[in-house]
C-alpha cells in the first residue's frame, strides 16, 4: 500500500519505520520545512527519536500535496491540538480510495472532540468506514526498537479495523482489532490526565498504595465518562484502556507522568512545558475532560484535582488529602 504518515515526532517516525519493514510505499510529512530537510539529509530524528534509522526508501517532505495525493492510507500523528489546522488544508483533496488512521491521543478544546470526530468536522466527504484509530500502550522509544507492543485497531466499519490491523502488525507489533472507535479514543486521550496525576504522585514522594488508588480509581473514572458519551464499557479494560493507563502511569518514558513528576516536586507548569520539546497531550486534554464531564454530569474528581494542581496552581498534598476525605463511597456506585 501506499501510506502517509502526517507528523514526524517520535510516534510517526516510529510508526513511517514498522510500515517501511512491512513493505509498504512510505512517505513522512514533518511539519517545519526545515527540520524535514534535516531528517531528509541525515536520516535520523535526533530530537524525537535519536538513534533510530529511517530508510533512505521513507520520503521525507513538508509538502502536504506530495503527502496526501494518491494514498491509500493516511496516518495522522499530529498532536491534537494541531489537527484541525492541518486538514484544513486537505480540504481540496479526493480521498475517496482513502483511509485515515488516528494514532494521535487527545480530544481537542473548545470542540471536545475526539480526533475521529474532528476529521469528518473538516473532511466532510469522508464517511464513517474511512476513518479507523490505533491505540493502545506503546512508546515509540520501545516500538522503535521492536521491543513487543500489543495494541488495537478500531473503526466503526470491522473490514476497514482489521485493514489497518493489517497494516500495521508485525511479530513485534502485535494488533487486535475493534468497532468501539470513540472507546479506544476516549481511553487514548484521558489516560494520559490520569498519567499527569500519578506523576504528581510520584513528584509528590506519596507511595505505591497511592499510585495503584489513582490508576484504579482512574480508569473507574475514566469508564464512567466514557459510557457516558457512547462507548463500549468492556473497552476501558483492554489494551486503549486499562493497558494504556498501566504504561502511562508506569513509564520512564511517559511524557504525562513527567510532567506531573515535575509538577509534585513543586515546578511550575509553564516551566515545565517550557523545557521540554515532546508534546504532553494529558495537559489540554485535562480542560477537556473536565468540560465533558460537567457537560454530560459525570463524577470526575481525579481529573478535576489534576485540573486545579496544573491550571489553579494548587497544593499537590492538599488536593490529594482533599480527594482522600470526600464522602464514603460504595466501590461499585
Ligand atoms: N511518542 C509516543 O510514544 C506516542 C505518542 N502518541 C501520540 O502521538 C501524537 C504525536 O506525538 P509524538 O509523535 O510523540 O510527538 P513528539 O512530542 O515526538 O513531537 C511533537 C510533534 O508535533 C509537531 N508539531 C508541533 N507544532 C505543530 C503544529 N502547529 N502543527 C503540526 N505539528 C506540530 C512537531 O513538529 P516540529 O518537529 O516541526 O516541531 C513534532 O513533530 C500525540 O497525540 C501522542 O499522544 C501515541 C502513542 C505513542
Ligand atoms: O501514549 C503513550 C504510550 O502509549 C505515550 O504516552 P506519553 O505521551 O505520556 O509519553
Amino acid at each position: 500500500m501506499r501510506i502517509s504518515v502526517l507528523g514526524a515526532g517520535g510516534w510517526g517516525t516510529t510508526l513511517a519505520i514498522l510500515l517501511h519493514y512491512n513493505g509498504h510505499d512510505v512517505t513522512l510529512w514533518e511539519y517545519k520545512s526545515n527540520y524535514a530537510k534535516i531528517l531528509d539529509k541525515t536520516r535520523e530524528n535526533k530530537i524525537y527519536l535519536p538513534g533510530i534509522k529511517i530508510p533512505d526508501e521513507i520520503i521525507i517532505t513538508h509538502s502536504l500535496k506530495k503527502s496526501c495525493e494518491n494514498q491509500h492510507m493516511i496516518v495522522i500523528a499530529i498532536p491534537s491540538q494541531f489537527i484541525r489546522s492541518v486538514l484544513h488544508e486537505l480540504n481540496n483533496y479526493d480521498f475517496h480510495d482513502t483511509t485515515f488512521v488516528s494514532v494521535s491521543k487527545g480530544i481537542e478544546k473548545v470542540t471536545l472532540k475526539t480526533v475521529s470526530q474532528i476529521i469528518h468536522d473538516v473532511l466532510k466527504k469522508i464517511s464513517p468506514s474511512q476513518v479507523g484509530v490505533l491505540s493502545g500502550p506503546s512508546h515509540a522509544e520501545e516500538v522503535s526498537r521492536k521491543i513487543p507492543t500489543a495494541v488495537v485497531a478500531a473503526s466503526k466499519d470491522e473490514f476497514t479495523a482489521k485493514q489497518i490491523q493489517n497494516a500495521f502488525i508485525t511479530s513485534y507489533f502485535r494488533v487486535y482489532s475493534s468497532t468501539d472507535i470513540l472507546g479506544v479514543e476516549y481511553g487514548g486521550a484521558t489516560k494520559n490526565v490520569i498519567a499527569i496525576g500519578a506523576g504528581i504522585i510520584d513528584g509528590a514522594k506519596f507511595g505505591d498504595n497511592t499510585k495503584a488508588a489513582i490508576m484504579t480509581r482512574g480508569i473507574a473514572e475514566i469508564s464512567r465518562l466514557g459510557i457516558a458519551l457512547g462507548a463500549r464499557p468492556e473497552t476501558f479494560s483492554g489494551l486503549s484502556g486499562m493497558g494504556d493507563l498501566i504504561v502511562t502511569c508506569m513509564s520512564k518514558h511517559s511524557r504525562n507522568r513527567y510532567v506531573g513528576e515535575q509538577i509534585g516536586a513543586g515546578k511550575k507548569l509553564k516551566d515545565v512545558l517550557k523545557s521540554m520539546q515532546m508534546v504532553a497531550e494529558g495537559v489540554e486534554t485535562c480542560k477537556s475532560v473536565r468540560e465533558l464531564a460537567i457537560k454530560h454530569k459525570v463524577s470526575t474528581p481525579i481529573v478535576n484535582s489534576v485540573y486545579q494542581i496544573l491550571f489553579e496552581e494548587r497544593d499537590p498534598i492538599k488536593v490529594t488529602y482533599e480527594l482522600m476525605t470526600r464522602d464514603m463511597k460504595a466501590e461499585r456506585e
